[in-house]
């Protein structure tokens, strides 16, 4: 058995980037009263300790917990409003920085850490296309013998409690989610990318522990992550 944490129960994470707007009308309010079990806010370019303290501050009030997943040490934000920090570990980053490099010069120069916060996220950067692809210089020629085996080596080698299969800006490969799933006994499958409606969130939600929802929230608002929620719950 492992110790209880608090994405045991989840099913659902809705993702807000701090650099982009949502969409006319909307609130973060209305994000926070979408059924979420859990918000993270973060993504890989134009974030600020500014834009994340606005985002954390404008959800702080709202009942839904919330996590922030920095995108490098410097916009790592200190608020009480937030639950702890999802901090990413790219296994097919490009260069050991983005594994355990940039995690070494956080705890470095912070010197007072809060561990009881902080958990990590075995990333596995599946979509050649997006931000965090360019930015890690991830090897996304993966197929899904590969991606098991990483799945494997984070919860049997790293004692990742998460898994994170990240296609961003693409739906991912049913095939290629189910064998991560396999390959994970004892670690939460975190599945995100190109959830766009009820189906989409359904299909992946059928391997994936959790579905993570995105671009949907600032490209279309607050009733196509309710679907999305929907569907992650009923899976
Ligand atoms: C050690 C600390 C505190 C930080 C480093 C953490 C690491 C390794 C970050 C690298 C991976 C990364 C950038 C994760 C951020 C979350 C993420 C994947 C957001 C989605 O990004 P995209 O959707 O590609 O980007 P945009 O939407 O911003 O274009
Ligand atoms: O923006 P989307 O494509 O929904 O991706 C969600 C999330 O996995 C991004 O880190
Ligand atoms: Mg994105």
């Amino acid at each position: 058995m492992t110790t209880a944490c608090p994405w045991d129960d989840w099913n659902h994470i809705l993702k807000i980037d701090p650099d982009k707007e949502l969409p006319e009308g909307v609130t973060y309010g209305d994000l926070c009263a979408t059924g979420t079990d859990a918000i993270e806010v973060g993504g890989t370019m134009g974030i600020t300790e500014e834009n994340m303290e606005a985002v954390v501050e404008a959800c702080a009030e709202h009942d839904v917990p919330l996590y922030q997943e920095p995108s490098n040490p410097e916009v790592v934000i200190d608020n009480r409003a937030l639950e702890g920090y999802l901090i990413p570990t790219v296994f097919n980053a490009g260069s050991p920085f983005w594994i355990t490099g940039a995690h070494k010069e956080w705890v470095r120069l912070d010197g007072d850490m809060d561990w009881d916060r902080t958990w990590t996220e075995a990333y596995i950067v599946m979509n050649p296309e997006a931000d965090v692809a360019t930015y890690t210089e991830a090897d996304c020629d993966l197929d899904a013998e590969d991606v098991a085996a990483y799945a494997e080596v984070a919860e049997r080698m790293f004692g990742q409690e998460i898994v994170y299969l990240e296609y961003s800006g693409m739906l991912g490969d049913e095939a290629i989610v189910q064998a991560a799933s396999k390959a994970t006994e004892e670690s939460t499958l975190f599945y995100g990318g190109g959830i766009h409606d009820y189906d989409s969130a359904a299909k992946m939600a059928t391997h994936a522990d959790v579905i993570v929802v995105g671009d949907l929230a600032h490209d279309e608002g607050v009733e196509a992550v309710r679907e999305t929620v929907e569907a992650a719950r009923d899976a």
